[in-house]
């Protein structure tokens, strides 16, 4: 079976890597030297023209240039834009050295100084003008080039994607009619129609593998949305026993990006919570000590106006509040489960973020290795998503697997599996739940160093929760 990538996959694999220590810019010269390497091997040393666009397609040919040029065959370079028309780093590391290795590059400033002419005295072409971050029809200097590179007998060799190849639709009203793709990584959609050979450029497993800050580009948080309440409505229902419990997963959810959470709880806590911070809203359940029967209808109004209940932190086991919580569940649809709301007898569902204690108490396996196959099966078995948490936590829907490994030694302190479901519920309201478990369980690891490295092993719960948002902006800044 081919296994196909889609351009957004790809780009989180990217930042992935990089995370993991390939860089963006080490990927763009395995890039650009495997393009060159294929070419060489199929065609040998031809008179070549590269033709390049300003993203990190066109610095993929700057490196595949530079590597002809470097073997002694004859090479020219069309830069579709002005030199400070490339922005990116690696695109521009690349033209620099292009130039330090005396590649004769043209900066096509205008329509007309690209002419028939330019692309018909050359054997083979290089076609790195658009690649996965290509979207709609090829517009501008780049269309023009896309015919002209069409109306040329030269051999043509495209970089990725045909230029003009939209990779989200595999649609392509225009683009180059490509003798062979040399495409990266795997395969993209609507790729097959064409002659395409797929090469490796170096993404390690661990990218794979692992969540990293590409999982958080896989996901929609606020900035993606306009309106309020668009951003996720998340109901916390907890408390009793415990107080802080659901106020730091309420604060979590904010902090993650969620438009409005509300936190449901017995009298005595809502009133606490709601003299905590003025950002919480709080809803006071029938009792004052305990969640009880009598909540169950009371609640049916609530869980409707919400996106995603999170449910089960410091509830405590008092029978009747389990049997309560038992009832509310089933009024739930997308519903993420944690702490007391983990019971066996219950009718579990959406994601659940257990602990070992608490994976064996619902699922009656005892963890031995890391918990994958386990994990696994019991996701399938119950139609949900898993997230086990542990010093590597695993996150399944029963055919996917991610782990994750950020997270500090300081974050065995109390209420930090609050914090988690906090983000998770706040995640799961605008995404489906794997991607949603998987970015937040990087996101919690991540602001858990982020706030070991400010207060060592004096932190707490609230500093991790205060270091979301911190972790959420760097990570999804830093691309290629
Ligand atoms: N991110 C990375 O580090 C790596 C990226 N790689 C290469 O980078 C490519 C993706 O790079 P980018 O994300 O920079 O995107 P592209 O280089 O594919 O294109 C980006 C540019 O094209 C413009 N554009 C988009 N659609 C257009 C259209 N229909 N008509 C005209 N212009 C259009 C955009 O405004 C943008 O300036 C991959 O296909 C691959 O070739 C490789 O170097 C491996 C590493
Ligand atoms: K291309």
């Amino acid at each position: 079976m081919v296994e196909y990538v889609t351009a957004e996959e790809m780009r989180a694999l990217e930042a992935n890597a990089d995370y993991y220590g390939v860089s963006y810019g080490t990927l763009m010269e395995n890039a650009g030297r495997k393009v060159a390497e294929v070419l060489r091997a199929l065609y040998g040393c031809k008179r070549v023209l590269v033709v390049c666009g300003k993203g990190n397609n066109g610095g993929d040919g700057f490196v595949a240039a530079r590597y002809l040029a470097m073997s002694g065959c004859h090479v020219s370079v069309i830069l579709l834009g002005r030199a400070s028309d490339v922005k990116k780093g690696p695109a521009v590391e690349n033209l620099f050295k292009l130039r330090m290795a005396k590649v004769d590059v043209m900066e096509i400033e205008a329509p007309e100084m690209l002419t028939r002419e330019s692309f018909e005295a050359c054997e083979i072409i290089i076609d790195a003008i658009l690649g996965t971050g290509s979207y709609g029809v090829a517009r501008g200097l780049a269309a023009r080039a896309i015919n002209l590179i069409n109306n040329s007998p030269a051999i043509k060799v495209s970089v990725d994607t045909p230029s003009g190849f939209d990779a989200r639709t595999g649609q392509c009203p225009l683009c180059v009619k490509p003798d062979l793709v040399v495409t990266f990584h795997a395969m993209k959609k609507g790729l097959e129609r064409y002659n395409t050979e797929v090469v490796d450029i170096g993404i390690p497993e661990k990218a794979m593998t692992h969540a990293g800050p590409g999982d958080l580009l896989l996901i929609k948080s606020r900035g993606d949305f306009e309106h309020k309440g668009q951003s996720g409505r998340v109901l916390v229902i907890g408390g009793g026993p415990y107080i802080g419990a659901p106020a730091l997963t309420a604060m979590a959810a904010l902090r993650t990006g969620a438009d409005i959470v509300t936190v449901a709880s017995p009298r005595r806590a809502a009133d606490i919570i709601a003299s905590y911070s003025p950002n919480l809203i709080t809803y006071p359940l029938s009792d004052r000590n305990k969640i009880t029967g009598a909540d169950v209808d009371l609640l049916t109004e609530q869980i409707s106006r919400h996106d995603v209940i999170v449910m089960g932190m410091g509830a405590g086991h008092d029978p009747e509040t389990l049997r309560a919580l038992g009832e509310i569940m089933k009024l739930c649809d997308r519903v993420v489960l944690d702490a007391d709301a983990l019971q066996p007898e219950m009718p579990l569902k959406g994601i659940v973020t257990p602990h070992r204690g608490e994976f064996r108490r619902i699922s009656g396996i005892d963890v031995a290795g890391d918990g994958q196959e386990e994990a696994r099966e019991f996701s399938r078995s119950k139609n949900l998503v898993t997230l086990l948490k542990g010093r590597t936590d695993v996150i399944t829907d029963g055919q996917r697997v991610k782990l994750n490994s950020t997270g500090s030694p300081g974050m065995t302190v109390g209420g930090t599996g609050d914090v988690l479901a906090g983000i998770t519920g706040a995640l799961y309201s605008v995404n489906p739940a794997f991607e949603a478990a998987t970015a937040a369980a990087f996101i919690s690891g991540a602001a858990g160093e982020m706030a070991f490295r400010e207060k060592g092993y004096g932190l707490l719960a609230t500093d991790v929760v205060h270091c979301i948002p911190y972790v959420m902006k760097e990570f999804r800044q830093q691309q290629g």
